[in-house]
């Protein structure tokens, strides 16, 4: 597969090196670094597909290019999640192919999954307080996690009482608490916490490297060329 990446951070060379050892091609990577190669310069002809790993103020700009110039794009950037329904409605009036997830790890997935069913049954018991705690390393630009908030919006979907997430240890009864960390270079860190007066229960993932991003983005990759609409993991994965 002809692959394009756009951003050459942290992320996008995990995804080169996926990528490669995939057996597929890079033929284009878009970067301030390297102004000579314009996103523009890419269409269906050039590349299957493009994936996009770079900031919360370029996301939207580049899956709209994307989108606009007929390249299906998986996007992992986090933090423009704002713009989602313009993006979706693009997507849709091009009939074009956008592939998101907050995070792309497997192993998040399975916690994402494994939170809803704990969420669930804690909401059904009742007695426990309820908070979720991310750790980053020092360069991260946007707080929360996009993961933390999509774990947050599990929880909330079975916490009818939690009406919206706060960025705050300090939680009144209709918030849900999301602590941020920021420590060294810690890859990614998620702790869901319920804590009653005489027992507590904690459901935890932690990216050892950012190898299982890139592998998931490099699978998201695969799949979505021939794909018309808006996909996340669970299509992928099934879960
Ligand atoms: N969904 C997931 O599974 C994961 C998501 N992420 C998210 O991915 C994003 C990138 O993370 P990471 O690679 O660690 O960040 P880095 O800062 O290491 O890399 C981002 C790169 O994108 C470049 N960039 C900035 N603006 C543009 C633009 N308009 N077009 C092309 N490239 C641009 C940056 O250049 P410059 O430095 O010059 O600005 C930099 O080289 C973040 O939002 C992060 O939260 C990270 C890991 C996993
Ligand atoms: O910026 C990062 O590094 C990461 N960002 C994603 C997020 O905001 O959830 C995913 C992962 O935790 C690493």
């Amino acid at each position: 597969m002809k692959i394009l990446l756009i951003g050459y951070g942290k992320m996008g060379q995990a995804i080169e090196a996926q990528a490669i050892s995939r057996g597929h091609q890079v033929v284009g990577i878009i970067d301030p670094a390297r102004p000579e190669t314009q996103l523009s310069q890419f269409g269906p002809a050039e590349a299957d597909v493009a994936i996009e790993f770079t900031h919360p103020d370029a996301a939207f700009e580049n899956v709209k290019a994307c989108l606009q110039q007929g390249l299906p794009v998986v996007c992992g950037s986090t933090g423009w999640l704002h713009h989602f329904s313009e993006a979706r409605a693009l997507a849709q009036e091009k009939g074009g192919a956008l592939f998101y997830a907050s995070n792309y790890s497997v192993g998040v997935n399975l916690f994402f999954h494994f939170n809803e069913y704990i969420a669930a049954k804690m909401h059904q018991f009742g007695g426990y307080d309820v908070q979720v705690r991310e750790i980053h390393h020092v360069h991260k630009v946007d707080q929360p996690s996009g993961t933390a908030l999509t774990v947050a919006e599990g929880i909330m979907r079975h916490y009818p009482e939690k009406k919206r997430w706060r960025n705050d240890p300090a939680q009144a009864p209709e918030e849900l608490a999301i602590i941020s960390e920021r420590l060294a270079e810690t890859v990614g860190t998620h702790v869901v916490t319920y804590t009653s007066p005489v027992d507590g229960l904690e459901l935890k993932h932690e990216a050892y490297s950012r190898e299982g991003f890139a592998h998931g983005a490099v699978l998201a990759a695969e799949w979505l060329p021939g794909h018309k609409g808006v996909f996340g993991m669970k299509d992928l994965l099934g879960l």
